[in-house]
């Protein structure tokens, strides 16, 4: 999802600050003994330029090795001191609690999202973000950061050191070193195209995964569980080339960079064996000199290896901010709560993409409180999208919906949905008991209330019949509820909510007729005295409706009775005739 391709470290740091959130001052400070301590090692291996002078003199002087292993000591105890008290950033805890955070930040994101924005995401690549993203961004703070500033830190001070003993060796250091920038340049481009192409493809295998998993049962009706499960099979591949082209294209960077302390060495030899022949370098200066480089060769062939970490994190945390940033629906001033149940639209359009092309197109109705209004149309024509508008599933792009001359961008999303139930088609159970299933509609109910919603909605018998009655877990039946039987749970719970407005999105269109018979039992107990739309597929069961709406390509072409409109709506009643004569064949 980002567009970054290639951020520097400076805002990599500036993300860090934010992913740091509330612990910033703790890993500022951090950062900072951390740059205290690699100063000081720099400095420890710079001693062994007069440690090493005082040793190998011609007239060793004891007091002066003394004098210089002492500054040695105490630079080397001030690095290992400064570098502890750096860790504690990591080691108390403080990595645990920002994750902590920034998990709980995207879990209220995702709650509060607009679910036209949620419905973009696949469910693989939210998962990935709040999973795998969440801990990538958090990698370096800790380890690596201390890692990285070692490999900066301590050969920059080494060098610097090297001018006040002999300009010409630093100068050669010089000189090589920046060789080091266009190679860290293309290592980093392609370690970032990889991470985001990585991520791309990676949360696409997780989306797969859970495609597969959840339709396996459809997949071995048609003999597609192998190899022929084409899309996780490709899923699968592309990661593969990605991780295989990565790995290819980092290895010759990786390769030049280690050989270039090698390359340093060999001048340095070359060099300084001329000017100590020429006697312009003492001997012991270029042996020491030897001995410091050699350290730095492990920092700098690590200094690669590190950066992939970094681009990790950049592209993880930017993931994670595409989501942080989406904006809540706005809810307008003054905050209002309706206080009676009509429902009002008003010149409604509404386009999914933002663009001209609208799903509603000037939809006008009015809708009497505790009447029945039904909503029919083939499919596509935008009966599902009306719904969503009056949920605020997003706002609509032009008009007004109104419940009890309210506008709902003035009513809080919490005041909306307490006023509204739904009953889906799909109805979707969590794993948890029967009862508390059935308890999240009103987690204050009492089991008397429960129990009573269940008998209204037909639904109390079979539940006892369960192996633990109400306390039965549902993952524990194993997908042994039957469609009408999950539908009646799906009702107890809008009845136990008892809001004013129901919406019925086609639940018994996937029934047979003996479950449809029970689950309209119980929409019968739900819909009592209350302000009702329904999306009807099945016209013999709306007749009674107070209003029909009849659409067509987004817009309504005809509303009234099933008396009225059978004769002025060529569309209904060629719905109608058509219904009909499928249920004579089906007789
Ligand atoms: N999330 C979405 N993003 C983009 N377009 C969408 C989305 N959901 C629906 N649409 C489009 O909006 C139009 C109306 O869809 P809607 O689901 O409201 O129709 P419907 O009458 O309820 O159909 P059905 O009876 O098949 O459920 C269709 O053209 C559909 O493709």
């Amino acid at each position: 999802m980002t567009n970054k391709k290639f951020s520097s470290l400076y805002e990599v740091y500036k993300l860090s600050i934010e992913i740091a959130g509330e612990y910033k001052i703790g890993f500022k400070r951090s950062l900072l003994l951390f740059f205290i301590s690699f100063v000081t090692l720099g400095l420890a291996f710079a001693m062994f330029f007069p440690l090493l002078k005082a040793i190998f003199s011609s007239q060793p002087d004891i007091n002066e090795i003394i004098y210089w292993f002492s500054f040695m000591a105490l630079f080397s105890a001030i690095s290992i001191i400064t570098k502890w008290f750096g860790h504690d950033f990591d080691y108390s805890g403080y990595i645990v609690e920002i994750t902590n955070d920034l998990r709980v930040k995207l879990g209220k994101k995702l709650r509060n999202m607009p679910l036209h924005t949620l419905s973009k995401y696949k469910t693989g690549e939210l998962n990935s973000i709040l999973s795998a993203n969440v801990d990538e961004s958090i990698l370096h703070m800790g380890v690596i950061s201390a890692l990285f500033m070692q490999i900066t830190v301590v050969p920059s001070v080494v060098v610097l050191f090297t001018f006040f003993i002999d300009y010409r060796l630093a100068l050669i250091m010089l000189v090589i070193l920046p060789f080091a920038i266009p190679l860290y340049i293309i290592k980093r481009k392609v370690s970032i195209e990889e991470k985001k192409d990585f991520n791309d493809a990676n949360s696409n295998l997780e989306s797969q995964l859970i495609e597969y998993i959840q339709g396996l049962p459809v997949l071995r009706s048609v003999n597609q569980v192998g190899k022929n499960a084409k899309q996780l099979d490709l899923a699968v591949k592309k990661v593969r080339t990605i991780q295989e082209d990565g790995a290819g294209k980092s290895t010759l960077p990786l390769l030049i960079m280690g050989s270039l302390v090698e390359i340093i060495l060999l001048v340095l030899v070359f060099l300084g064996g001329i000017w100590v022949e020429q006697g312009s370098l003492a001997l012991i200066t270029l042996a020491a000199l030897l001995v410091v480089v050699s350290r730095l060769t492990e920092p700098l062939t690590l200094f690669l290896g590190v950066i992939p970490v970094f681009d990790t994190m950049d592209s993880a945390f930017n993931r994670i901010k595409t989501v942080l940033d989406i904006k809540s629906l706005k809810t307008y001033e003054p905050k209002q709560e309706a206080k009676s149940f009509d429902i009002e639209f008003e010149n409604v359009f509404y386009s999914y993409d933002k663009d001209e092309t609208y799903s509603l197109k000037n939809i006008n109705f009015k809708i009497k409180q505790n009447s029945l209004t039904a909503i029919v149309g083939h499919s596509g024509c935008g009966k599902t999208t009306i719904t969503k508008m009056l949920m605020r599933y997003d706002d609509v792009s032009k008009g007004s919906v109104k419940i009890g001359d309210v506008n709902i961008k003035h009513m809080t999303q919490k005041e909306l949905m307490k006023d509204i139930s739904v009953v889906f088609q799909d109805v979707y159970l969590f794993d948890d008991t029967v009862l508390n299933n059935i308890k999240m509609a009103k987690p204050k109910a009492t089991k008397d209330e429960i129990i009573k919603a269940c008998k209204l909605a037909n639904c109390h018998d079979f539940i006892q019949n369960l192996p633990n009655s109400y306390e039965t877990n549902i993952g524990d039946l194993g997908g042994n509820l039957s469609g009408g039987e999950k539908q009646r749970i799906s009702i107890a719970r809008a009845i136990l909510k008892d809001a004013p407005i129901v919406i019925l999105d086609e639940p018994t269109a996937s029934l047979d007729t003996k479950s449809e018979l029970a689950v309209q039992k119980a929409i019968d107990s739900l819909v009592k005295n209350r302000t009702v739309i329904v999306i009807a597929h099945r016209l013999s069961t709306i007749t009674h409706a107070d209003n029909i709406l009849v659409m067509n390509e987004g817009e309504i072409i005809q509303q009234g009775k099933h008396e009225q409109i059978i004769v002025s709506s060529d569309l209904y009643k060629n719905m109608w005739e058509a219904q009909t004569r499928t249920k004579v064949w089906n007789s």
